[in-house]
């Protein structure tokens, strides 16, 4: 569906994107990461076709996406940050019946509207809508052609949180109709709601690439077991590991279930047991700072 390899793109003297490969199979869901700066969106803008890299390809649908055809853009939606496209004299219902209008089977305004709770608002001009009701009518403009594929720049940047569990709802629907996306996101939760796959940028090189399990797993954080204990002592194990607070014990752990497991054989008395795994937010951030790359899938090409 999507294939970018050895991707580089420099700006003069910036080096945005250093060597970024991966391929996307049909119906994934893939959220690109990283911090500013990180070439989050020139890799979009790349497969999308709105800019050449400086070496390197891409292809979407198994053509060299600055080569597709208007025929084959037609099953392609996008949500970019600077090219909304949007006219400001016509209404929300209008844009849609508008936009609509260039494919076989639309998906009809209304589902659309009251998807993105934008039906109260379907007959207001475009240019008196709120940042966040604009940002949403750009969602609805690139699904209403029912794409195959969807580029998904921060789509859910600046809107209120109900606006975003709509977003989150209509796009894991789409996607289990078989729709492929790919969006990128500094929100960690829209990362675990959406993503199957988690493509990690820091400074234009691709860190991790898989499953955001995985990627928790790979960043070496440990988990963190604890529990109250009554009498008898721990096993030598994990005595040596834990940290007591009156009853209360905790131990950090790499492999939890090697220790539940221990602990259940040492048949003491607990009371009060607790698992806390790391969030996808902390192992971001490890992987950031540390910069360690995991990648975990194979790279394409
Ligand atoms: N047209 C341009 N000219 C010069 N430098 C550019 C241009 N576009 C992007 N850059 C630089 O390329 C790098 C990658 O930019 P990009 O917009 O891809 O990052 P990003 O990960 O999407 O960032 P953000 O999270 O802030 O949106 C940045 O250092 C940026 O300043």
């Amino acid at each position: 569906m999507v294939e970018a390899a050895s991707l580089e793109k420099r700006y003069g003297s910036v080096h945005a994107l250093r060597g970024v490969s991966f391929r996307l199979e049909p119906g994934e869901r893939a959220v690109v990461l990283g911090p500013n700066g990180s070439g989050k969106t020139t890799t979009l803008e790349i497969l999308g076709g709105f800019l050449q890299p400086s070496s390197g390809r891409a292809w979407v649908f198994g053509v060299e996406s600055t080569r597709l055809s208007p025929r084959e853009r037609r099953y392609m939606g996008f949500v970019f940050q600077d090219k909304p496209g949007l006219y400001p004299e016509l209404s929300v219902r209008e844009t849609l019946e508008l936009f609509g209008g260039y494919y076989p089977s639309p998906i009809p305004p209304v589902q659309l509207l009251e998807g993105l709770g934008l039906a109260e608002r379907q007959n207001r001009r475009v240019r008196h809508l709120s940042g966040g009701e604009r940002r949403r009518l750009e969602l609805a403009v690139a699904l209403v052609g029912r794409p195959r594929l969807v580029f998904l720049d921060e789509p859910t940047t600046g809107l209120d949180p109900e606006a975003r569990q709509r977003i989150w709802g209509l796009l894991a629907g789409l996607a289990q109709n078989g729709m492929t996306f790919i969006l990128t996101t500094h929100s960690l939760e829209e990362a675990e709601r959406l993503g199957q796959r988690v493509l990690l940028l820091k400074d234009g090189e691709l860190l991790f690439d898989g499953p955001p399990q995985t990627m928790i797993a790979r960043s070496g954080l440990p988990h963190r077991i604890s529990f109250r204990k009554f009498g008898e002592h721990l096993p030598p194990s994990l005595a040596s590991r834990a940290v007591a607070d009156g009853e209360r014990f905790t131990l950090n752990s790499l492999r939890p279930e090697e220790d539940l497991l221990a602990l259940r054989e040492s048949g003491l008395d607990l009371a009060d047991l607790q698992v806390r795994s790391p969030t996808l937010e902390e192992a971001y951030l490890a992987l950031v700072r540390g910069g360690v790359r995991v990648q975990d899938a194979t790279p394409a090409g």
